[in-house]
Formats: C-alpha cells, sequence, structure tokens
C-alpha cells in the first residue's frame, strides 16, 4: 500500500533506467485516509491494527467477524456497499470462494470513490481483472497493487501487469523466512489436532467451515454427536436404520445456518456404536450413503431473544423397533430424542413426548416406571449398593402419577445384576442403559 501511494516500484524502474522524474511520481499520503479491510480475518485485522499506527480510518466488512473483535481494534464493521463506496484504498483479505470469486466487478467498482486504491493480496480470482483494467483506464481505480492473479504466473502480455498504474509482485505475500517456518508450524500442529480427533477449520478434503463458525457451533456439535450416539442406541439390534430426520430450531434465518458439520456429527454417532467406520466431516456423506442412510435436515425458524446459532436439535429414526418403547412417538415406530446446548453443556431435554433435563455427559439409565414415591430412592440404592455413582437425575413425567420417565446419570457402567435388579423394581416397567 505504500509502495502503491509513493509510487515506489516506479520511480525506482524510472531511475535505474537513468531517469530523474520528480514531479512524475507525486504520490498521496496514507494519514487521514479510509482505508476498507475486506475480510476481517487473521491477515485483515493485522492490517487494520498496523493502516490504524499509520493514521488511516479504518472500516472493514467481514460477514463472519465478531463486531467485539474489529471493537477492540477501533475498526467499524460495515455492509459491503457501504464499506467500498466510503473508502480511499480498498484491501482484499477474504478467501476465494464462490461467494467471494469477481466480488470486484464492474458493478461494484461503479459503486466506488472516483481514484480509489486496490489492493489484493488474497487470490487473484476476487477481482474481476477484466473490469480492473476497464476501471483503471477510465479513472475510477487511480493505482492498483496486486500480489495474486487469476491465473498465476499471469500471462506476459496481461494488460493489467503492464499497467502503468499497477504495481505487481509474485505472490510474495507469504514469503519471508519467519511466515514459511511459522506455516511449517501451523501446519504441523494441525495434523496433529486432526490426528487427535479435533476439528480442523483447515482441512482441503473436507467442507470449508469457517474458524468463527467453527468455535461458535463446538458445543452443538458436541450435543449433535451425542444425540445421534443416544439414539442409535435405542434401535432394537442396533441397526437397519434407513431414514434420519434432524430438526434444527433457531431464531436465525435458515440459509444462514451451516449443518453440514452437525449433520456429519450425528452420522457419526449413529454409525459409530454399531460398526467399525471411523467418521469424520471428509467422509460422513460418503459413509452415510453407503450404508443406505438417508438423513433430512428440516430448520425451523423460531422466535427468540437469545442469539445462539441453535435452539434445539431433534433427531427421528423412523420404522425401527425401539428398545425402549417409550422413546417413540407415533405407532411406525419413530424413535424421537432432542436436546440443546445449556451454558456451553448439551443436554437431552426430550426422549418420545416425555420431557427432561440431563446433561450429556457419562453414561445415562432410562427407565419408564409409574409416577411413585420412593421410584428415586429405589433405584438409587441399587446402583449404590456397587458403588456406581450417580451425577444427576431427572424426572418427566405426562401426569401425576401417570407414566414417567426417570433419567439417570452415572460416572460407572453398572453391571448386568445391578441393571437386572432395576429392571425387577416392580415400579420399572421399562429401562435402557445408554453408553455415550
Ligand atoms: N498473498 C499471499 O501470499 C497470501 C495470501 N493469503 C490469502 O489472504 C486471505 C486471508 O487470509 P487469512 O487472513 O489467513 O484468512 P482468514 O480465514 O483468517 O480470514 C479470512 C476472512 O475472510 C472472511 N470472509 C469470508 N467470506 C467473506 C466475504 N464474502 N466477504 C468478506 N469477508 C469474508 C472470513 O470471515 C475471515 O474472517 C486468504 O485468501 C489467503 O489465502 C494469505 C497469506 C498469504
Ligand atoms: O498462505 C497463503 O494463502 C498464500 O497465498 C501463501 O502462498 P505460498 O505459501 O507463499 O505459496
Amino acid at each position: 500500500m505504500s509502495s502503491m501511494a509513493r509510487n515506489v516500484a516506479q520511480a525506482d524502474a524510472s531511475m535505474k533506467a537513468g531517469k530523474w522524474e520528480r514531479t512524475k511520481y507525486v504520490g498521496v499520503s496514507l494519514v487521514g485516509k479510509t482505508l476498507a479491510v475486506m475480510g476481517f480475518g487473521k491477515v485483515g485485522s493485522e492490517v487494520a491494527r498496523r493502516a490504524k499506527g499509520l493514521g488511516m480510518h479504518v472500516i472493514a466488512h467481514d460477514p463472519y467477524a465478531p463486531a467485539d473483535r474489529a471493537r477492540a481494534i477501533g475498526v467499524d464493521l460495515l455492509s459491503f456497499d457501504e464499506a467500498i463506496s466510503t473508502a480511499d484504498f480498498i484491501s482484499l483479505h477474504m478467501p476465494l470462494t464462490p461467494t467471494t470469486s469477481k466480488i470486484l466487478n464492474d458493478e461494484n467498482f461503479a459503486k466506488m470513490k472516483k481514484g480509489v486504491r486496490i489492493i489484493n493480496v488474497a487470490r487473484g480470482g476476487v477481482i474481476d481483472e477484466e473490469a480492473l483494467v476497464r476501471a483503471l483506464d477510465n479513472g475510477t481505480v487511480a493505482q492498483a497493487a496486486l500480489d495474486v492473479f487469476t491465473v498465476e504466473p499471469p500471462p506476459k502480455d496481461s494488460k493489467l501487469v503492464q499497467h502503468e498504474n499497477v504495481t505487481v509482485t509474485p505472490h510474495l505475500g507469504a514469503s519471508t523466512k519467519e511466515a514459511q517456518e511459522g506455516v511449517a508450524i501451523e501446519i504441523a500442529e494441525a495434523v496433529v489436532g486432526a490426528l487427535n480427533g479435533e476439528l480442523s477449520a483447515t482441512a482441503v478434503n473436507a467442507p470449508m467451515v469457517p474458524a468463527e463458525v467453527l468455535s461458535e457451533l463446538a458445543p452443538y456439535v458436541v450435543l449433535a454427536e451425542k444425540l445421534g450416539r443416544l439414539a442409535v442406541q435405542l434401535v432394537a439390534g442396533g441397526s437397519g436404520i434407513k431414514s434420519v430426520k434432524v430438526v434444527y430450531t433457531s431464531s436465525r434465518d435458515p440459509s444462514d445456518l451451516d449443518t453440514r458439520l452437525l449433520r456429519a456429527m450425528i452420522t457419526k454417532g449413529i454409525i459409530e456404536p454399531i460398526s467399525d467406520t471411523v467418521v469424520n466431516l471428509v467422509n460422513a456423506d460418503f459413509t452415510a450413503k453407503q450404508k443406505g442412510l438417508r438423513i433430512i435436515e428440516e430448520r425451523v425458524m423460531i422466535d427468540s431473544s437469545t442469539d445462539c446459532p441453535i435452539d434445539s436439535i431433534q433427531v427421528q429414526i423412523a420404522n425401527v423397533e425401539s428398545k425402549f418403547a417409550s422413546a417413540t412417538t407415533s405407532d411406525n415406530g419413530q424413535i424421537n430424542v432432542a436436546g440443546k446446548v445449556k451454558y456451553g453443556v448439551p443436554h437431552l431435554t426430550c426422549v418420545g413426548s416425555f420431557s427432561v433435563d440431563v446433561s450429556l455427559e457419562g453414561s445415562i439409565i432410562l427407565c419408564r416406571q409409574v409416577d411413585q414415591p420412593g421410584m428415586i430412592g429405589s433405584v438409587g440404592s441399587i446402583l449404590g449398593e456397587t458403588n456406581v455413582n450417580v451425577n444427576f437425575m431427572s424426572v418427566g413425567r405426562i401426569g401425576l402419577r401417570k407414566k414417567a420417565i426417570m433419567a439417570i446419570g452415572v460416572d460407572e457402567e453398572p453391571d448386568k445384576e445391578t441393571l437386572k435388579k432395576i429392571g425387577d423394581v416392580p415400579a420399572v416397567e421399562e429401562f435402557v442403559f445408554l453408553d455415550l
């Protein structure tokens, strides 16, 4: 940006050609100018910090960037149109995706201030290069500094590269000794993380989920997997599942909700307990297809004042026999479980038509019984006799002294004898042990 604004490259070439052109290379100051940082990620936010140090007024556009991070750096996050139409300098730092491809085109150049200066060190494809040549020729864009090109290296006769108001470098953005070492460490850490089963935002063979979205969805990812594991353990025989319906309720617009990761984790939860296949974000959809498992997703928008990405996730498995009849909600044997994230912890909130409230950690014993006094005591003492520690208990009932479900969280797996004793308690009509 500095080199472009002060014509350093052109002046250097001119002097080396034996000239002394002081008036030709009068530049512009950066101080007091407005810089629009398009893409407020790792690079964009560092550019913003440094530009503020140069006395620039910095604005940014990034549909995923948290407002508090921008505020902490003293940058206003604006809409795309507001950002490009108010800036004196526009610096691109977003990834090349179907949405950002040729995002700077004739239509958008026309919205910019006359004499704007463009810097692209992101990816060549985010600019329509022919449109940029037109904008340079008609003076809309005064100068451009480009490190990246749609085709690299660009053709020798590229009008853009040859343009006198364009400064070019051959994709040198990350070419410092320090950056190369940093990138090697980052890759090694990502590989170790992936091998340890952590979610990776940078895997090239998985659907791209931006890091910001990934961290926001993290507790829902755990919830999705646990609900899948729980639901499959309610299927008698464990297999024969053909169709799973997942309903996400959220106050956000359904098109703002990227559920690929959650779908992958539900698939993982359903498949892993009943097969040797390891399921991850890369192979989830393929594995589901291979196993004849159809996952249908439905997004339901609800009114809510809390700004969390998802209110609840419901997993329904149709046309199977259930080990625990109370988990079925219809005559065709549809198993239905639902959960929410509460204070960052995934909770089971619904089994069939019974409401419960149980954190999805450790293992769970679900009992269906008649709602009557002494049940918690009877089952609790049986578990206590064999030193099985209860970490929570929740009872959901449909009416006073009618059918009820008791969900008991246990830290250890009870032995068969202990489970049989629970089943023998007269008021217990059915029970199931679920390993999460
Ligand atoms: N020239 C070079 O040698 C180098 C180029 N790069 C490129 O720079 C870009 C930024 O890299 P990082 O900051 O490391 O990536 P990053 O992933 O940290 O940041 C990218 C940001 O772009 C945002 N974004 C996504 N879609 C957007 C849209 N439609 N409009 C505005 N913002 C959007 C994301 O939310 C994210 O905050 C990437 O394209 C990368 O490939 C990065 C390093 C060196
Ligand atoms: O990290 C990036 O996105 C880059 O463009 C850097 O590319 P390089 O590693 O220098 O080939």
